[in-house]
């Protein structure tokens, strides 16, 4: 790798590269061993394409910075670099660089940005920390001493980073404390595990229902512990549930059985979520338009007599909803008939934003709903009401982390290594 400022006595070295958000089927939530952030069960989650939703990191290192600085969306982090989880991955990766000596004293400089909103329940920090790694990685040269390792670094930025580093479908494989690395370091296989890319499911389908992209209040950190400390359901989850489910989805996926699939996922999260309201104090993070979504989806597969939508809840009110390319305009249809546009208070706008996918729009636009299923859904009781949903994202699952240009997609200027992005919200 060549410097990108020509001067010899103090080279800048800097990489820029893309990671992708991935959304949980079996949620991770509880941590084993806080210092290592490993967890107290596998997890598993669909990597999603990288279009709309990423996180663009450059990294940079030169003997001419003073200090670790981070920015993020623009605006200077200040302390941030100091945080255990930057450290972690700053630090960890250094350790695996192709010439440790060549970085050991270099002082680094990242800029991130997140083409969706940060904090709001959207796995920001999953695609954030892939990004973080995956640039400090092509950065340094960074060499895995066994596959996987570099997602373990990942985990301690956050958890379900890990996840982020693979397309496809993804787990993450709890591990053990008495693993360590030839260096000493333990939970060495608590790791993510590809279980197939992104090509062995073409026709799944994710839709995205922004309902709130509002910072949540109780962060997942913080949730779990609290959940770990105090919820009974979360120990039988951890012991008799989740084992058997990784396993279930695990088949289901490579089968492409999506009644299965989509079974697992929707009870994975009614559990995950209940598990919230067993922690004590509990943890509310759906809301009534959340509950409205889960009603729709149920009433929608019963008319249709199979499982053609599945719906998952992170830590946050937003819905993600897996289905297949044949029905994924119904579902969106459906979606908007119920949770119209704030901006046309009527029905699905193609043009108006609403839709991150203007063909999708307009496929969405002018499809006509059954009106059996109309009646079916309508005995939730939900009447359409535009503004619960800010916006609707269609996407499908996608590769791993990609490494970009410099010049082109980098966020730090070649010459000084100083951030240039500017955040512009969409
Ligand atoms: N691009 C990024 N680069 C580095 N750090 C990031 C980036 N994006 C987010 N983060 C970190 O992750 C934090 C947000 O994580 P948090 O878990 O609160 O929200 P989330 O990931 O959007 O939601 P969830 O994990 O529940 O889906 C930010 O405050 C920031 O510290
Ligand atoms: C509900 C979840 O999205 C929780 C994600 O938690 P984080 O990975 O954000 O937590 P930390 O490790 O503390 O950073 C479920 C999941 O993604 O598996």
């Amino acid at each position: 790798m060549s410097s990108t400022n020509d001067d010899e006595s103090s080279p800048i070295w800097m990489a820029t590269v893309s990671a992708p958000t991935n959304i949980a089927c079996i949620k991770y939530w509880g941590k084993k061993d806080a210092k290592w952030n490993t967890p107290t069960n596998d997890s598993v989650s669909v990597t999603l394409d990288q279009k709309d939703l990423r996180a663009v990191t450059t990294a940079a290192a030169s003997i001419k910075f003073e200090k670790d600085r981070l920015w993020l969306n623009g605006e200077e982090e200040v302390g941030a670099s100091d945080s255990k989880r930057f450290r972690a991955c700053v630090d960890g990766v250094k350790a695996l660089a192709a010439d440790p000596s060549k970085w050991k004293d270099l002082k680094i400089h990242v800029s991130s940005y997140n083409t969706f909103p940060t904090a709001a329940g959207l796995a920001s920090s999953a695609a954030g920390y892939a990004a973080l790694v995956a640039a400090l990685a092509e950065l340094m040269s960074a060499k895995e001493t066994y596959q996987g390792q570099l997602t373990t670094i990942a985990r301690q930025g956050s958890g379900s980073a890990c996840r982020s580093l693979y397309g496809g479908f993804v787990a993450w494989k709890a591990g053990s404390a008495e693993v360590s690395t030839e260096g000493g370091t333990p939970w060495a296989d608590s790791m993510a595990v590809q279980i197939a890319d992104e090509n062995h499911w073409p026709e799944l389908r994710a839709v995205i229902m922004v309902v709130s992209d509002e910072k949540k209040d109780t962060s997942s950190t913080a949730g779990m512990s609290t959940s770990v400390a105090t919820s009974t359901l979360l120990q039988h989850r951890i012991a008799k549930v989740v084992p058997e489910r990784m396993a279930s989805i695990e088949k289901a996926f490579l089968e492409k059985d999506f009644e299965s699939f989509g079974e697992l996922t929707m009870k994975d999260s009614n559990q995950f979520h209940s598990v919230c309201a067993d922690t004590y104090p509990p943890i509310f993070y759906m809301n009534d338009v959340s509950r409205t979504i889960v009603r729709i989806v149920h009433a929608y597969n019963k008319w249709a007599g199979e499982t053609r939508v599945a719906y998952t809840y992170d830590a946050g009110p937003n819905a993600v909803l897996y289905t297949l390319e044949k029905y994924v305009v119904e579902v969106g249809a459906l979606m908007a008939h119920y949770f119209p546009s704030p901006a046309t208070a009527t029905t699905a706008a193609a043009a108006d934003g609403y839709f991150n996918d203007s063909t999708f729009a307009n496929d969405v636009t002018a499809f006509t709903l059954n009106s059996e299923l109309l009646a079916a859904t309508n005995k939730t009781g939900r009447v359409p009401n535009a503004g619960d949903v800010k916006k609707i994202y269609h996407t499908k699952s996608g590769p791993g982390p990609q490494v970009l240009s410099n010049e082109k997609d980098g966020n730090l200027d070649l010459k000084t290594g100083l951030n240039t992005y500017i955040n512009t919200p969409k």
